[in-house]
């Protein structure tokens, strides 16, 4: 008798690009796990469509590991992981070093730890995929985000190295994308300059992000790839 399809687990899909990728997967019928860390109106909506969700912060080993711990309470399986949680922190003075350890935690920690520990159950519903949503900006650096953007980077090489390693029944691929959507408070003149980054200039929306995790998922021949998605910035 054929099983129910296993889940997908989102990390930080109580906002934005991941609120808008889990409605998405529900849209298509896909059963759901997301994670949240601030408890937001938007994940009843999620719950009462069907969707798990667990609190967790990834700031630390023993928070990722006591979420690992719990989602393997609710699945043995998983269709898919995607890595979206994520913190855009500028360096504080005097706060660096603290930036740094949470930018690595969520950005790197997080993703290997969970990764390495849940192989076993996207093993079982073999095909799978692990997604990483990494940045654009990994691509040239960024003056004012060195942790940030280092952590990506640190990220988006894990993609190569958990591509080799769980071939061939786990594809490994990471989402590179620029500005997908602005924040409320974002002004202007930021809007703008922002904007004139890339040369095709607009804000895209969160739904970018899903047609790339939907061409990723749907695809059996690519593993170890980085998706670019950021509207031309590097042919500037
Ligand atoms: N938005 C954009 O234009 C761009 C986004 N990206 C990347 O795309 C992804 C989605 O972007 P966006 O939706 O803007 O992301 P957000 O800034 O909204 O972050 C997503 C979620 O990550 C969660 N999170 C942050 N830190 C932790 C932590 N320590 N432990 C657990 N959860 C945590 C937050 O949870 P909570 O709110 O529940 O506290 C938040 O809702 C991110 O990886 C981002 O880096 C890349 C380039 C551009
Ligand atoms: N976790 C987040 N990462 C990033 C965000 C964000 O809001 N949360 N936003 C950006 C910007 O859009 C940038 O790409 C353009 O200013 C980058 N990463």
């Amino acid at each position: 008798m054929s099983q129910s399809p296993a889940p997908i687990l989102i990390t930080g899909a109580s906002q934005r690009v991941g609120l808008h990728c889990a409605r998405r997967l529900l849209d298509d019928g896909q059963p759901l796990i997301v994670s949240y860390r601030t408890e937001r109106p938007a994940l009843d909506e999620l719950r009462e469509r069907g969707a798990l969700t667990l609190a967790a912060d990834f700031s630390g080993e023993a928070g990722i590991l006591d979420f690992v711990g719990r989602l393997k309470q609710h699945t043995e399986r998983l269709r898919a992981i995607v890595h979206n949680a994520s913190d855009w922190l500028r360096e504080e003075p005097g706060r660096e070093a603290e930036a740094f350890t949470r930018m690595v935690s969520v950005h790197m920690l997080a993703p290997y730890l969970i990764n390495l520990h849940c192989r076993e159950l996207l093993e079982r519903s073999a095909p799978a995929d692990i997604v990483h949503i990494t940045d654009d900006v990994v691509r040239r650096g960024s003056a004012n985000r060195v942790a940030y953007c280092a952590s990506k980077a640190g990220l988006e090489n894990m993609t190569l190295s958990f591509a080799a390693q769980f071939a061939p029944h786990i594809k490994v691929n990471a989402i590179a994308p620029a500005l997908v959507m602005f924040h409320d408070h974002d002004d202007v003149a930021y809007r703008e300059k922002t904007l004139a980054k890339s040369v095709l200039g607009i804000e895209p929306g969160p739904d970018v992000v899903y047609q790339s995790l939907r061409y990723l998922l749907d695809n059996p021949y690519v593993t170890g790839t980085s998706l670019c998605v950021n509207g031309g910035r590097h042919v500037r």
